[in-house]
């Protein structure tokens, strides 16, 4: 039987994944320029668990310096099919409390066009569809997990994406709470965009760390106070990894729709894709322009 994959992707204050076996660490290059770090493969609960952060070892990226596409080509180099984003968020409502966990099931992009977030381009367009930007199956083996894990779980919700590196002023803050958004952070749109066009999953255990800065009987949101309940819930994460792994090393296949996404998105007549194009895209596309 065929070995399922899955790659973690770090976000702030989680450096490592404990508890792998057979560890290795794979430096890779892709064709989009160097990931954020060496990937760290090994096995957990019969799955290969393939983990990179986000933000290199010791934090060196900025939100908009995260090199997404050599992250995401990385991935899909490895084998992996499976998406877990861990992120720290800032809550835009009162029941989502600090300690808990969202996994959401929207995006709000409200990037300022800095990063590039899609493989098209120089000779090929492509328009795959996002209206639902997560992985529904993973999503709801995300949810599963976090609540084995003890956690208190916010199933679905709305992720505004900003730009950062600031936190929001006071008036963003009211603004995005106004739109029903639930939470806020900076890395998970671009993301989410490219593991679409790689036909990857992509879901997200986003674990709410301040209010914000929008209400008023809680601290504006700090770079202290959200390490300080990273640190807390450090352990909570990796065991819902762990609680994930056991569910998805027994269902391999996937039935959802990410796995095509590519199938009806090309626009091109193949004939006019320039050969480096097509050679830059092979892996991702290869199999669509025979
Ligand atoms: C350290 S607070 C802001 C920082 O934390 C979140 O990162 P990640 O999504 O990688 O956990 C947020 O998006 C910002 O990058
Ligand atoms: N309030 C906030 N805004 C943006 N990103 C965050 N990450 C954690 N808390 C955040």
């Amino acid at each position: 039987m065929k070995q399922t994959i899955i790659g973690v992707i770090g976000g702030s204050g989680l450096y490592d994944m404990e508890g792998l076996s057979d560890l290795r660490e794979v430096a890779v290059s892709t064709p989009f320029g160097k990931p954020s770090d060496v990937f760290v493969v090994g096995e957990l609960q019969d799955v290969q668990l393939v983990f990179l952060p986000r933000h290199g070892r010791g934090h060196r990226l900025m939100p908009s310096e995260v090199p997404y596409r050599a992250n995401i080509h990385g991935m899909k180099q490895l084998g992996v099919e499976r998406i877990i984003s861990v992120s720290a968020v800032g809550s835009m409502q009162e029941h989502i409390a600090p300690g808990h966990i969202v996994v959401p099931d929207q995006f709000f992009d409200r990037t300022q066009g800095r990063r590039v977030s899609s493989f098209f381009g120089e000779g090929i367009v492509g328009h795959v569809q996002f209206a639902d930007p997560v992985c529904r199956d993973l999503s709801r083996t995300l949810a599963e997990a976090g609540r084995k894990a003890g956690a208190t779980v916010h199933e679905g919700g709305t992720y505004l994406c900003i730009e950062g590196p600031n936190f929001s002023t006071r008036a963003e803050s009211k603004i995005y709470r106004s739109w029903g958004v639930d939470i806020i952070g900076m890395t998970n749109i671009p993301e989410a965009r490219l593991a679409r066009e790689a036909e990857i999953c992509y879901g997200t255990i986003a674990l709410a760390t301040d209010y914000d800065c929008w209400h008023e009987g809680h601290d504006d949101v700090s770079v202290d106070a959200v390490v300080a309940m990273v640190r807390q819930n450090v352990a909570m994460a990796r065991l819902i990894i762990r609680h994930a792994a056991e569910i998805l090393a027994t269902s391999h296949d996937r039935a959802c729709a990410c796995k095509e996404a590519l199938r009806y998105a090309i626009m091109n007549d193949p004939a006019v894709i320039p050969p480096a194009t097509r050679a830059r895209l092979e892996l991702l596309l290869g199999k669509y322009l025979q």
